[in-house]
């Protein structure tokens, strides 16, 4: 293939494709063309009903829009996304040639043809809705569309007026596009950044003469001659006429201000005839300032054999105007034919349109039939209340303030308007990230070659949604295996270290800030693992960095020169990050398959979004009811889950603790906690089972049934498969968006997990001043464990050994605590396992809610609730002399820096006169929570 769409461009042509179909973008197809010199896109009605009507392609979207009636908004909400991944493919062109190419065109319906206040309305309504500055809205050059043009353009929207056929017709829009211009410049406004074309189709002219001409030959005239001859003819004429418009002094005053030429576009160029060459109407239709836009076919042609000759629209112009007249004296009318070519276009563009809403129509009966709603709310009497803080929320316009980034619903108070102002940028995020899925994928498919291990080095909304993805697709065959390490814990850094060939390594530091401690002490250990292992020069080469622009890991990894720097969108907080590159380009290294991941969180964009009414927005509704029942008390948000989707708990849990977990209320989220038997379960809880339609039968999903009839609120969120994952990561951000509004609170910040870092390095500092931490004294010395009590607790009689301690605290629990083991161990099936085992034991016998969180790693999840929420926590903080010590180049090693976290978690919770007690094992892990089991199992047993 060879270089013809840059000569073209070189001569001053623009090649754009007359097609969209959604899997041209996933497929990485749109962009290659992109790649070869492709520089817009067009779409018409018949163009989308081949691409909706037929195929699954869009069913996904199709099964989130199942509520709505209105096949046309279903139409507009499915073109619109495909709309707005091709612009979003097209930006760099768009940027690279500013604005002069790079667009996309979607047309307006062609019900509205003929008219003209209903055509400028969908055209303003189009454009807000794509949101994009490099879409065009097409506008039919009928008698009506004529205003609806000049008002459009007016209106500051670029527009691409279609179904243009005959000189005169044109020359109508090209004033069109002038008099809008005029206007605007009469109005103060400015008019260098609006673009038009002028789409004049070439081909059907040739299709309805030869018509005519072929009957006459047939009666006996030698008109032979004419035979396809008069499509250029015309074209060429109108080329003429484009310069004249343009080229004179009325445009020459608009030029001064900024203006650009509508340029002509010619459609309607593959070849219908297959007696005529494939490029009869690209080749000599080659003119400064036009465009070509061609289909799928004709580019081929175009790429395979095409010759470019630049001007060849300047050729042979009297032969133009002679087979003009010729047809003329033949008694052909050209004016005729094109009128009733506009007529005939409208009415086959409104055919199509109405052909594909009634494939829109069946296939939505289907699959109402068998889809299940993405939410089910079964609150029992929680509903009524529900019910208000969705219409509050309606009230609110909620999804409205999320899209246009109005923190109104969240806070007044200017330090607060400052964060979520910055902090929304989530809300749009999946379709920006899909618009770099190839990109992604080309990368992933490079390392797959260099490596065999992929590390994620991160904590907290940095790293969950990767390790969820991990737990949940596991190894892809051909690709590098994913780890996740987010602990300090010296055990868990050598355990992956060993478990790792660091030849075949490559290792993604991914900080939000660029300052959080743990990233920086990872990526120095491991930066010197590489060097010594591959040499100081091909270090960086194993390293990926994801972070905000400008921070100091983008610095440090730029100079240290890592193999990519992916800076994200800076108005994502970390744990509405996962769609972002935060989760996606571990997501893309390990093989996933991050367009379906991609595509299943753009339909949840699209079924919460900025149009939709809360009440028919799932994300909305969920959060109304999470919010509405966490002020009646029903504060334990329990997550249940189906098996294969298992580990997404993980992620929800941080997303809902710290956001909600703040001045002194929240949600507690509660995961991992092992299934109880219906009575265990006190007043204070929901609960939520993801996953509800995948295939099986599963002990989560009867264990919901059974505490749905046992009068506890249940909602249930509907997945298809594993990919869905995607959706649910965005319909729990929107829910708990909604959640923070019904609760009163921001949402998006996280003070506590902030002074949780800071504690952290004000103790190192100390460390290094003083070479020591200056622990207290334990209240309790016994041979399994020593006993540190928080405030709270520090009037309880611990008596003197870990049993009485452990009873002293059980006896503090009240119903509606919760009760938080935090154990600052490393984190392996054997501490899972036990720790399971013992939040089992504290759940039945107390009928109170559990969380287990890892140290360091909770202390940016669930850390920010234990501190900011509610005093109904009760900690039992697990430490343990960790056997080794492992050196980190410039700080102190992994050890000491566990310690220091511990402690200042400890120092934050005493502050704030929390219950509980630390217990430090001096021994092993293991035999010290074998011996907190035995503590706590007397304690209960005793109770008993
Ligand atoms: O109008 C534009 C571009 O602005 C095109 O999408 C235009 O609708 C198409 O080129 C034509 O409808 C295709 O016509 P044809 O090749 O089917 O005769
Ligand atoms: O949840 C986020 C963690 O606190 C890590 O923050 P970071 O991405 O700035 O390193």
């Amino acid at each position: 293939m060879g270089n013809q769409l840059r000569e073209l461009a070189a001569a001053g042509q623009s090649i754009w494709l007359d097609n969209i179909r959604r899997s041209m973008f996933a497929s990485g197809e749109l962009q290659t063309l992109i790649d070869q010199g492709l520089r817009g896109m067009t779409s018409n009605p018949t163009i989308f009903e081949k691409a909706i009507g037929a195929g699954t392609d869009y069913d996904e979207q199709l099964r989130t829009l199942a509520a709505e009636r209105d096949t046309a908004a279903i139409f507009e909400a499915l073109a619109i996304r495909d709309i707005r991944s091709a612009c979003d493919l097209f930006r760099p062109v768009w940027d690279q040639t500013h604005g002069l190419d790079g667009y996309v065109s979607l047309e307006v319906s062609p019900t509205l043809a003929n008219d003209t206040q209903g055509t400028i309305d969908a055209a303003a309504r189009l454009w807000r809705a794509v949101d994009r500055p490099n879409v065009m809205i097409k506008i039919p050059g009928t008698v009506e569309g004529g205003p609806a043009i000049k008002a459009t353009i007016a209106a500051g929207i670029n527009v691409n007026v279609t179904l243009l056929f005959s000189v005169d017709r044109y020359e109508t829009a090209a004033n069109a596009y002038i008099e809008g211009l005029e206007e605007r410049v009469k109005r103060g406004e400015p008019i260098d950044a609006i673009a038009s074309v002028a789409s004049f189709f070439v081909s059907r002219i040739d299709t309805a003469i030869d018509k005519q001409l072929h009957a006459k030959i047939e009666a006996g005239a030698h008109l032979e001659h004419l035979l396809g001859k008069a499509a250029v003819a015309n074209t060429k004429l109108a080329y003429q006429r484009f310069l004249k418009l343009f080229g004179g002094e009325r445009f020459a005053a608009l030029r001064a201000k900024g203006a650009r030429v509508q340029r002509p576009l010619w459609a309607s160029t593959s070849t219908k005839n297959p007696a005529y060459a494939d490029l009869m109407y690209v080749e000599p239709l080659v003119g400064r300032d036009t465009v070509n836009t061609v289909p799928p076919n004709t580019l081929d042609a175009i790429l395979d054999h095409g010759t470019v000759r630049p001007e060849t629209v300047l050729e042979d112009l009297g032969r133009a105007r002679a087979t003009i007249e010729a047809l003329g004296k033949e008694q052909i009318s050209l004016y005729d034919v094109t009128e009733q070519l506009v007529a005939d276009g409208v009415t086959s563009f409104a055919d199509s349109f109405n052909a594909m809403l009634a494939a829109i129509g069946s296939k939505l009966e289907k699959l109402r039939s068998d889809a299940p709603p993405k939410v089910s709310l079964a609150l029992g009497a929680a509903q009524p209340a529900a019910d208000a803080a969705l219409d509050r929320l309606g009230t609110l316009d909620i999804l409205k303030k999320l899209w246009l980034a109005d923190p109104s619903p969240w806070s007044s108070d200017p330090a607060h308007v400052a964060i979520v102002t910055h902090a929304l940028g989530w809300v749009e995020i999946p379709q920006q990230t899909h618009a770099q899925s190839s990109d992604l994928r080309e990368f992933a498919q490079s390392c797959a070659k260099r490596f065999d291990h992929v590390v994620v080095l991160g904590m907290g909304g940095s790293s969950l949604a990767p390790d969820v993805l991990r737990r949940t697709f596991g190894k892809t065959p051909g690709y590098p295996a994913l780890h996740v390490l987010d602990s300090t814990d010296p055990q868990q850094v050598r355990a992956l270290d060993e478990s790792l060939d660091i030849a075949r390594s490559l290792f993604i530091v991914a900080s939000k800030s660029g300052t959080t401690t743990e990233p920086d002490a990872f990526y120095r250990y491991f930066f010197q693992r590489v060097q010594q292992t591959v040499g100081a020069q091909n270090a960086g080469d194993h390293f990926v960095a994801v972070t905000d622009p400008g921070t100091k890991l983008e610095a440090e990894a730029k100079q240290a020169k890592f193999a990519r720097v992916f800076t994200n969108d800076p108005n994502i907080g970390g744990r509405y990050s996962a769609l972002s590159y935060f989760g996606m380009v571990p997501a893309a290294l390990a093989g996933y398959d991050v367009t379906a991941i991609l595509d299943r969180a753009i339909n949840a964009m699209h079924a919460n979004a900025r149009t939709v009414v809360p009440h028919d927005a799932p994300g909305v509704r969920f959060g109304a009811a999470i919010g509405a029942l966490a002020k009646q008390g029903r504060d334990k948000l329990t997550i249940l889950t189906h098996p294969s989707v298992r580990a997404f708990g993980a992620w929800a849990e941080q997303l809902i603790a710290e956001s909600t977990g703040k001045s002194g209320i929240g949600i507690v989220p509660v995961e991992g906690e092992p299934l109880g038997e219906v009575g265990a379960y006190g007043e204070d809880r929901v609960f939520v089972y993801v996953g509800a339609t995948l295939p099986g039968d599963d002990d989560a999903g009867a264990r919901a049934c059974e505490l749905e009839a046992a009068g506890h609120p249940v909602i249930r969120l509907a997945m298809s498969d594993a990919y869905d994952i995607g959706e649910q990561f965005y319909l729990w951000e929107i829910a708990t968006a909604a959640a923070g509004a019904v609760l009163g609170i921001d949402a998006f910040d996280q003070p506590n997990v902030q002074e949780s870092k800071d504690n952290t390095k004000r103790l190192l500092a100390e460390y290094a001043q003083k070479g020591g931490f200056g622990e207290p004294e334990p209240r309790v010395t016994s041979s399994d464990a020593q006993i540190f009590p928080l405030a709270g607790s520090r009037a309880a009689a611990l008596g003197s050994d870990l049993q009485s301690a452990v009873a002293a605290i059980a006896d503090q629990i009240r119903a509606g605590d919760y009760v938080a083991f935090n154990a600052y161990v490393p984190m392996n099936g054997v501490n899972e396992d036990a720790l399971r085992r013992i939040r089992a034991v504290v759940r039945d016998a107390h009928k109170v809610a559990t969380t287990v969180g890892f140290g360091p790693r909770f202390l940016h999840s669930t850390g920010q609730l234990h501190k900011g929420g509610s005093n109904e926590g009760v900690f039992f903080q697990f430490t343990y002399d960790a056997p080794f010590e492992i050196a980190i180049p410039g700080m102190v090693g992994f050890r000491t820096l566990e310690r220091a976290q511990a402690l200042g978690d400890f120092e934050s919770l005493d502050k704030r006169e929390r219950r509980g007690i630390r217990v430090h094992f001096p021994g092993e892990v293991q035999a010290g929570l074998a011996a907190f089991a035995a503590a706590i199992e007397h304690a209960v047993g005793a109770r008993a």
